[in-house]
């Protein structure tokens, strides 16, 4: 039996397979902003990417992720928390069954209903799976959704998911800028945390941005068309595909902003 979201084998069931799930720099969190310290050192991200290093659109039975080029410095992620170059590798999401749940992170107790992650890894390491297993390994920033007006961007991926309905159907998907997902103000927290799936490495840098993205109510529904099961199985839909806030552990989040 392996991971997934369901009661047999979802986020609680986790660590007997990954201990690490206990581990000390668990993610996701609850960011409370009032805790959280305003660094005057962060730096602005700085988020530079090519569309034409966007390759595919896949349902991996978890979530659905475009993935990207990361054989040259096209699509990278430098300064704000971090140090050196990280390249763009995929990005995906995670949301709920309905609009009141879906994010992982949550902000003073908030859930937000869906949560979009971009995934980089440092270049300081020779290939994503090396990186993936070094405490500096992966940066990902989070963005979250709220229930707005249609957002164009989003109806691109969208308009690709009859493509890729059922668990293991991937189709190419290319001319996509992730930075058309990016909110107009970048302020961010950022803590030490780690992969919100299995394997569960603590190897991520965390990067939540403060302010949402729109998503309308008819474009989340369709989001929720996706299935987890596969064309030959019986139809389970994908949705709650989020691991909810794990214990802080003496970890401090630190603020870009004031
Ligand atoms: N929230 S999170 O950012 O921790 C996260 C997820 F929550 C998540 F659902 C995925 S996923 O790929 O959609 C399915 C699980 O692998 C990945 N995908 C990872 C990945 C796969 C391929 C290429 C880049 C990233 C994840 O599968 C992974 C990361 C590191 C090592 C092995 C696997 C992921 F990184
Ligand atoms: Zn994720």
């Amino acid at each position: 039996m392996s991971w997934g979201y369901e009661e047999n084998n979802g986020p609680d069931k986790w660590a007997d397979n990954f201990p690490i799930a206990n581990g000390p720099r668990q993610s996701p969190i609850d960011i409370v902003s009032g805790a959280s310290s305003y660094d005057k050192g962060l730096k602005p991200l700085s988020l530079k990417y090519d569309p034409s290093t966007c390759l595919d659109i896949l349902n991996n039975g978890h979530s659905f992720q475009v993935t990207f080029a990361d054989d040259t410095d096209s699509s990278t992620l430098k300064d704000g928390p971090i140090s050196g170059t990280y390249r763009l590798k995929q990005f995906h999401f995670h949301w709920g069954a309905s609009d009141n749940k879906g994010s992982e992170h949550t902000v003073n107790g908030t859930k937000y209903p869906a949560e979009l992650h971009l995934v980089h890894w440092n270049t300081k390491y020779k290939s994503f799976g090396e990186a993936a297993s070094k405490p500096d390994g992966l940066a990902v920033v989070g963005v979250f959704l709220k229930i707005g007006g249609p957002n164009a961007s989003l109806q691109k991926i969208i308009d690709a998911f009859k493509d890729i309905k059922a668990k293991g159907q991937q189709t190419t998907f290319g001319g996509f800028d992730p930075s058309t997902l990016l909110p107009g103000c970048l302020d961010y927290w950022t803590y030490d945390g780690s992969l919100t799936t299995p394997p569960l490495l603590e190897s991520v840098t965390w990067i939540v941005c403060k302010e949402p993205i729109s998503v309308s109510a008819d474009q989340m529904a369709k989001f929720r068309s996706l299935l987890f099961s596969g064309e030959d199985e019986p139809e389970c839909c994908m949705v709650d595909n989020y691991r909810p806030p794990q214990p802080l552990k003496g970890r401090s989040v630190r603020a870009s902003f004031q």
